[in-house]
């Protein structure tokens, strides 16, 4: 089937009032931190029924500054930081060993909402890890077991046999440890909120951290 790629893309809108509900947000009454607007929003994105609201994007850079982005998990946000858990011989992991600082961004389309956060990544402690790991699902194991993260695939059947042995042994020993995975914490200097306004009036409000503690800005849209 041909696709007429340019004409399917003119017919699709963002801020469709059929799926999409734009919450007023109303910057002055924020809180001074951004971790309880974040939490809050979450809890709001879950509620409006927002698929996979828990999947963000993670950009890093090579070490040639060049930029890579792909999707993870959420696994949980607080003082100590957005955490997220990955192979460390990953391309990823090789990029954060390389330059320990990322950027994440969640689209919540249901509500018109994006976050976006930055900053310096550092692994957390190998039993923070493994407690991670084994509080998670034997799917999550079991890809954790198959290994070989981006390295090149050599066919389908290669990985069928892995994944086959990988599901069988997080079956019986679901405290199987798993040394490279890792779970690495983004503590941000600057966390942003994107509320989507029907006059394309859209709401910026940005946290910066300082020394003297966050401060808050708008952003033009
Ligand atoms: C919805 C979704 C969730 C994902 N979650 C993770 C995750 O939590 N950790 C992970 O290592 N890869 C996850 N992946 C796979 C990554 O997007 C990526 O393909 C993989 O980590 C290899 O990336 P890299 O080659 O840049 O290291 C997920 C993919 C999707 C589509």
């Amino acid at each position: 089937m041909d696709v007429d790629l340019h004409e399917l893309l003119r017919s699709l809108r963002v801020w469709d009032p059929a799926v999409t509900d734009l919450p007023p947000f109303d910057p002055d009454a924020a809180p001074a931190e951004p971790l309880p607007l974040f939490a809050r929003w979450f809890a709001e994105a879950v509620a409006a029924g927002q698929p996979e609201p828990h999947t963000m994007a993670l950009a890093t850079a090579d070490a040639g500054g060049l930029p890579d982005v792909r999707i993870v998990m959420l696994h949980g946000a607080d003082a100590d930081g957005w955490s997220f858990a990955t192979h460390a011989h990953s391309r990823k992991g090789d990029q954060l060993a390389g330059r320990p600082y990322a950027a994440l961004s969640f689209y919540w389309p249901v509500l018109g909402r994006q976050v976006r956060v930055r900053g310096p990544v550092g692994a957390a402690p190998a039993e923070e890890g493994r407690a991670d790991l084994r509080a998670r699902s034997t799917g999550a194991l079991a890809a954790a077991l198959t290994g070989g993260q981006s390295a090149v695939l050599g066919s389908v059947e290669e990985l069928a046999r892995a994944s086959e042995e990988a599901w069988e042994r997080a079956r019986v020993e679901p405290d199987a440890p798993v040394p490279s995975w890792t779970l690495y914490r983004l503590l941000p200097d600057e966390v942003e909120f994107f509320q989507g306004d029907a006059r394309r009036r859209h709401v910026r409000l940005r946290y910066r951290r300082e020394e003297r503690g966050w401060v808050r800005e708008l952003l033009w849209p």
